[in-house]
């Protein structure tokens, strides 16, 4: 498991190492780990692309504060490589004892002015790597001045590598807000601990890799803003069947989906809800979309049933509801009126109550996440919601009291107990059409399998309230997972994605 941080926090598990009652310059040793990991990284980019250390040339970017000591203290080290390096102060004022430790590596160092942006622009978008030292988690905002003129004529260049230090300067390593201009970087090397705001986009677009270096602050951080589950987090918390299992005992799942103009979102919601193991899918609708389920997915159990007459463990609602449809809608008001974990997307989306309850799963994307907010009177449009989606979706889990899950390159998962996930397996292939009904399908698998056994999620550091957002995490990540598989670098089809989420489980 990733654990992210805000900068806040960071900040504060550094304070005690600061403290000079450990040793004069009790700092000083953080910022030299940090930049020994910078440099190290930056070799091992550079080695990776085939290059040669000896006479590659490093334009490191440093701001005036600490972040800016990291990038020069790091690019002394790379001289002492044989790096040919330049230094762009910033600020006109430098950490001074990484400009002193750079110069006398044979660093040469040059102030930004009003007047040298583009010619400065120019120098770093040739050098072999960039260090984007301006600015860490002591930035109030954005670039301003001659250092956004610097920025922006560089991005226009599009340097060969670009690492950033600590963070892209320009984002917010709380929420992952990007302040343009920010300059978008193949590898953020991270120190102590991944911050929350590489995590959530747009932060993440502009992150590309994320390394974290470990620095000796890590035992002294609190409990994480932000967690992402890796493949050895989903092979602990998937369900396994016992050896006396039968299909009720693994889990039903009931699905309302589909309607004559979207029969084909039942069929996928189902694929991928037995994609993801569950013991049986009992199908409620309309006949016309019932044989198509079942002419499709003949496992399926189709009726046109009650909610309350039909056993299962989990609902799924909503996927290609047709919103005149007013059965299927009751039907779909009912499940997340049962107590039993509802995933609810798409169609009933705007059909529920406002206020939901945390084993409800809200699967909206950034236009249905605007809607959702703006009936409960907050008033955010699709590209706010996309400009800040860490704090879209902790509101709107706060206000639903429902589990909420962001759909977009990068997926977010807040509950409403402040529990937030984030999954980036995802390929942009899979925005496909259907693509979110076998997610959907996915959740709810997981959900009837596994939505009651609170120890399964203790056992992985997974609060009992939590477990609802980590199981629409691991489907998300399962999701991504499945898209670059049937993908392989190019088109997929939502059935496609489902058929290898069933390889993917295996393989987890
Ligand atoms: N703490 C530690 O021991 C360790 C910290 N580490 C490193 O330190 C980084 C944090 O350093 P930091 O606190 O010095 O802040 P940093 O991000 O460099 O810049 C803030 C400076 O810029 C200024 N400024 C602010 N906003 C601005 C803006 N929009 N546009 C322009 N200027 C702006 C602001 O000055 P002010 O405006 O307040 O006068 C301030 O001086 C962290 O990310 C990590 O890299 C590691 O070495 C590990 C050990
Ligand atoms: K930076």
């Amino acid at each position: 498991m990733i654990s992210a941080y805000t900068g806040t926090q960071v900040r504060e598990a550094e304070k005690p190492f600061l403290d000079d009652a450990l040793g004069p310059g009790a700092g000083a040793v953080l910022m030299q780990r940090a930049a020994y990991g910078l440099a190290n990284a930056v070799i091992s980019a550079l080695r990776g692309r085939g290059q040669r250390l000896y006479g590659s040339s490093v334009a490191v970017l440093a701001g005036k504060g600490n972040n800016g000591g990291d990038g020069l203290f790091a690019a002394a080290l790379l001289a002492g490589r044989g790096m040919r390096t330049t230094a762009v102060l910033t600020a006109g004022d430098a950490h001074d004892a990484g400009l002193a430790a750079f110069r006398k590596a044979g660093g040469y160092a040059v102030t930004l002015t009003g007047d040298n942006a583009a010619e400065l622009a120019a120098m770093a978008g040739g050098a072999d790597v960039v260090i984007d030292a301006i600015l860490g988690t002591g930035a109030q905002g954005g670039l301003r001045g001659p250092a956004a003129a610097l920025i922006e004529a560089l991005s226009r260049s599009r340097p060969d590598l670009v690492v950033a230090c600590d963070i892209p300067s320009g984002v917010d390593a709380d929420s992952g807000e990007a302040h343009a201009p920010v300059l978008a970087a193949d590898l953020t090397v991270t120190f102590g601990a991944a911050k929350a705001g590489l995590l959530a986009d747009p932060g993440a677009d502009s992150a590309g890799r994320v390394r974290v270096i470990p620095i000796g602050i890590e035992l002294a951080l609190p409990w994480p803003a932000l967690r992402r589950l890796e493949a050895r987090d989903l092979s602990a918390l998937l369900p396994r069947p016992e050896r006396r299992a039968h299909k009720y005992s693994r889990g039903v799942l009931g699905v309302v989906a589909g309607s004559s103009a979207y029969p084909g979102a039942a069929v996928l919601a189902c694929k991928g809800a037995l994609a993801a193991g569950v013991g049986m899918v009992r199908y409620l609708g309309p006949p016309d979309v019932a044989d198509l389920v079942r002419q499709s997915c003949p496992e399926v159990v189709c009726s046109a049933g009650a909610v309350a007459d039909t056993h299962v463990q989990a609902w799924l609602v909503g996927s290609g509801l047709d919103d005149s449809d007013e059965q299927q809608l009751q039907r779909a008001r009912d499940a997340a009126d049962s107590g039993l974990p509802t995933i609810a997307d798409a169609g009933a989306l705007p059909a529920l109550p406002e206020v939901l309850a945390p084993q409800v799963i809200l699967t909206p994307h950034a236009g249905e996440l605007s809607a959702l907010l703006e009936r409960l009177g907050v008033s955010l449009d699709r590209s706010a919601v996309e400009a800040s989606t860490l704090s879209a979706v902790r509101r709107a889990a706060g206000l639903t009291e429902a589990t909420v899950l962001l759909k977009g390159a990068t997926t977010l998962v807040a509950s409403p107990f402040q529990d937030f996930f984030s999954q980036a397996e995802a390929t942009p292939w899979l925005a496909t059409a259907g693509s979110g009904d076998v997610l959907a399908g996915i959740i709810g698998g997981l959900l009837a399998q596994v939505g009651a056994d609170v120890g399964r999620f203790g056992d992985q550091g997974i609060d009992p309230d939590a477990r609802w957002a980590a199981i629409a995490a691991m489907a998300a990540s399962i999701h991504g997972r499945a898209g670059v598989r049937a993908s392989g670098g190019g088109p997929v089809t939502a059935s496609g994605i489902a058929d290898a989420a069933r390889e993917v489980m295996r393989e987890l």
